[in-house]
């Protein structure tokens, strides 16, 4: 493994200077010999330095993978660190059968999945009705895994959307859960309490807080009240009615619950039917990646391309595009995705890495981000690989000269970023501009763009809810081959868990209260703020 890796470094140092482009001219195929299709979604990564060598070492380096997930997929308990099995995949195949500890767990999702059916379908056409008469507003509490996937998901869908409005509370800020309710009638709103464990502090205070809302108003707030969870007992204490709890096991982590009732605001919004095109979008990548071959795996090369960007290459980050405004939190649920499962610094083994571990993930849609950071793409010091993605047709017919421009700009941005601009081809410009001598070659230089900076493009026809769950299917498995091939335990989240424990021992400081063992720092800040709050 350790010899692959070197290979890989000595391979990158030998490639020296070697421009993007000059890849082309050796390969007239290029451009279709290095696309990589899945089901109509195709992956052009032709835009990066991999050439023939470069693809065969990381092919090479991502041999082991196969195994992992062939456990994966037959339930084995490969969460180690929390000694779980992971199996979110099994919550979009309904029709499959999956063993944990020999016992099939498919009758339990497929009845979940029903009574999530049924219950969106009843709050959709007034079977199931708030004190006030039918459900016009869902309200999800939740954070993290139990918000992102849903509020990305439900904006990504909105031309599907044929039910109720939904919105997201997640931020225990109250500025969140305040200008969320204040628009909404409780007598007519649905609040659904999403968290896996049912203890998360931020959650219960907005859940709470909601519940104190819908009290002014009807004279029983927990019967319109749901939850998603997977501590039973404790939606019970909480009053919820077993009927609108919908559970799921520790086999599925948070920020990959979606497809199960994490997913029920989604589905309440734009009808069971769409949401089952979700999951079969999904359903369509994981049979892709049990099967095709590695180089032609789209969650594999995707992978590949990561880590010769990030542990081959040494860049940073990676900056994802999404020239679809209605994917503007795709970058924000790919943080936690990518960064909550892949930002270890501990092989699963127990030693120290010695490679790195994931990137930092950023980005924004485009054309927007054209206009506030891709100045520093284009011409900053550090090199960013970029991650385009763009639908071949809008949601909107009458508007198809805005999805010409927004192609032309996608395409525009990655060709600017491979191609650059040359010191002649500025000064040609500035010499058509009539300057001359020292001004002409200081004008130039700040008109120079490097280029040769990478990127991938992922192309799909349009954005529906089929291709929605194939793409968060290939960054789940994307996250899973990197993981694999950096021998890290993509499923736990122990990073989270010191803050959430120093939260608890901070708060009572706020208050005049004394807790022990805090820095002069947090205790000066705290005094500060409760000065300035008094
Ligand atoms: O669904 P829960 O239990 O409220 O947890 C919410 C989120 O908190 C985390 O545990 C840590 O941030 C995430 O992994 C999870 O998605």
């Amino acid at each position: 493994m350790t010899n692959i890796w070197d290979r890989l470094a000595e391979h990158r140092s030998a490639q020296g200077a070697l421009r993007i482009e000059a890849l082309f001219d050796a390969d007239p195929n290029r451009a279709e010999s290095c696309s990589t299709a899945a089901d109509g979604l195709v992956l052009d990564w032709s835009k990066t330095a991999i050439d023939a060598k470069a693809r065969d070492l990381l092919l090479e380096l991502a041999q082991p993978v196969a195994a992992r997930r062939d456990a994966m997929f037959a339930g084995d308990r490969i969460n180690e660190t929390e000694d779980r099995a992971v199996l979110h995949t099994a919550l979009r195949n309904l029709q499959g059968s999956v063993t944990v500890d020999g016992r099939d767990v498919m009758p339990d999702v497929r009845e979940t999945h029903a009574r999530m059916r049924d219950f969106a379908t009843r709050v959709r056409n007034g079977g199931f009705a708030g004190q006030g008469g039918k459900i016009t507003d869902v309200v999800n509490i939740g954070i993290g895994g139990s918000d992102l996937g849903p509020a990305m998901a439900a904006r990504a869908l909105s031309p599907w959307h044929d039910g109720p409005r939904v919105h997201f509370v997640s931020n225990v800020d109250g500025a969140d859960i305040a200008d969320t309710l204040k628009a909404l009638d409780p007598a007519t709103t649905l609040v659904i309490v999403a968290s896996k464990t049912f203890t998360t502090i931020e959650t219960m205070t907005n859940a709470a807080t909601a519940r104190d809302w819908m009290a002014t108003s009807v004279t029983t707030p927990a019967a319109q009240f749901a939850a998603l969870s997977s501590a039973q007992g404790k939606t019970a204490q909480w009053g919820i009615d077993a009927d609108r709890v919908f559970g799921f096991e520790d086999w599925v982590g948070g920020r990959y619950s979606m497809w199960g009732p994490i997913g029920l605001s989604l589905m309440i919004a734009i009808g069971p039917d769409a949401f089952e095109d979700f999951l079969a979008g999904g359903l369509a990548m994981d049979t892709h990646f049990r099967n095709a071959p590695a180089d032609r795996n789209l969650p594999i090369i995707l992978a590949l391309v990561g880590i010769w960007h990030h542990q081959v290459c040494g860049y940073g980050t990676r900056a994802v595009l999404p020239y679809d405004n209605r994917l503007a939190r795709l970058p924000a649920y790919l943080q936690q995705l990518e960064m909550e499962s892949n930002g270890k610094r501990v092989a699963m083994d127990g030693s120290d890495l010695t490679i790195p571990s994931g990137p930092v993930i950023w980005g924004e849609p485009g054309t927007n981000g054209q206009h506030a950071f891709y100045q520093l793409i284009h011409q900053g010091t550090a090199i960013i690989p970029c991650e385009f993605m763009i639908a071949a047709r809008g949601h909107e017919p009458h508007l198809a000269h805005h999805h010409l421009l927004l192609i032309a700009n996608c395409l525009a941005q990655s060709e600017a970023l491979m191609r650059g601009r040359s010191l002649d081809e500025a000064r040609a410009l500035m010499q058509a501009k009539g300057l001359a001598g020292a001004e002409l070659d200081r004008q130039a230089r700040h008109r120079v763009f490097p280029g040769n900076r990478p990127s991938t493009t992922l192309v799909m026809q349009e954005l529906s809810p089929f291709v929605l769950g194939q793409i968060v299917a290939l960054y789940e498995h994307r996250v899973f081959v990197e993981g694999a091939i950096l021998g890290i335990n993509s499923f736990d989240q122990w990073g989270v868990e010191l803050g959430k424990e120093l939260a608890l021992k901070v708060a009572p400081l706020l208050d005049g209260g004394a807790t022990p063992g805090h820095d002069p720092s947090t205790e000066h800040l705290a005094q500060l703020i409760r000065q300035m709050r008094d």
